[in-house]
């Protein structure tokens, strides 16, 4: 279980709290306004943003500070991929960083990018792909990483909704797969829908604790019902 305990950030004049936790394999959607704080709280999870109060703990021991020695991987929207390396190399980078691999750390890239359909693109650079094909390197990535939570802050969101339907039916694949607990930021209330099982709300400054997806959908909160429709 991952567990937000008082906890604070800030940035200038903008702060957000968050007090709740998520339990193994959930999949979370993090929903809300533009500004509100949703990446925020990705990078609050993931170490990238110190918090002024509160801890946050993985199985009952509050995380490390480095973010590398955290439980986790990340995918932002840009995919972070490198433009000079080649796709088995962006993905190798997911279990060494300094790119030694081994042979068999190069049957397992090829078995990754096998799995999220990319079998035979090892060589490729990424400016030789597909927004989708890119989008199918930075899950490969997070595949061989192996950790046990996925945030995924809005990777999909350049593409169309054709595309992004398919790489979320392949991220709620990968993770039932992996058994990983997901977070996922997303300004599109269908991706919640199709994909979670819950939703954090973020708005005025705060994160609000989990709620059921469909509860969500029956009774919209007020900082949801514009882009809900309702
Ligand atoms: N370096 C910074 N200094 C001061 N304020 C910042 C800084 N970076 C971001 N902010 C503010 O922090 C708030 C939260 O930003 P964040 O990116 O987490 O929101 P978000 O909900 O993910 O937004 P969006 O949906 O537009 O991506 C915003 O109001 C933003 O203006």
């Amino acid at each position: 279980m991952l567990t937000i305990e008082n906890a604070r950030t800030g940035m200038g004049d903008f702060a957000l709290s968050a007090d709740l936790s998520v339990g193994d394999g959930r999949r979370v959607a993090v929903l809300g306004p533009s500004g509100a704080g949703k990446s925020t709280l990705l990078a609050m999870i993931a170490g990238f943003q110190p918090l002024t109060e509160g801890v946050i703990k993985w199985q009952g021991v509050k995380m490390s500070d480095d973010p590398a020695d955290r439980p986790i991987s990340i995918v932002f929207q840009d995919n972070n991929l490198f433009p000079h390396l080649t796709v088995a190399q962006n993905v190798g980078l997911g279990v060494r960083p300094d790119l030694r691999l081994t042979s068999d750390d190069r049957k397992r890239v090829a078995a990754a990018l096998a799995r999220v359909g990319l079998a035979g693109k090892e060589a490729r650079k990424p400016a030789q792909l597909s927004g989708g094909q890119i989008a199918r390197v930075a899950l490969a990535r997070v595949l061989l990483r192996d950790r046990p939570l996925l945030l995924l802050d809005e990777p999909f969101g350049a593409l169309g909704p054709a595309l992004r339907t398919e790489m979320l039916e392949l991220v709620g694949e990968l993770v039932a797969e992996t058994k990983a607990t997901l977070w996922m930021v997303s300004h599109n209330p269908e991706d919640a829908r199709l994909l979670s099982d819950e939703v954090i709300l973020v708005e005025g400054g705060r994160a609000h604790a989990p709620v059921p997806t469909a509860r969500i959908f029956e009774h919209p909160p007020d900082a949801l019902r514009d882009y809900l429709g309702g």
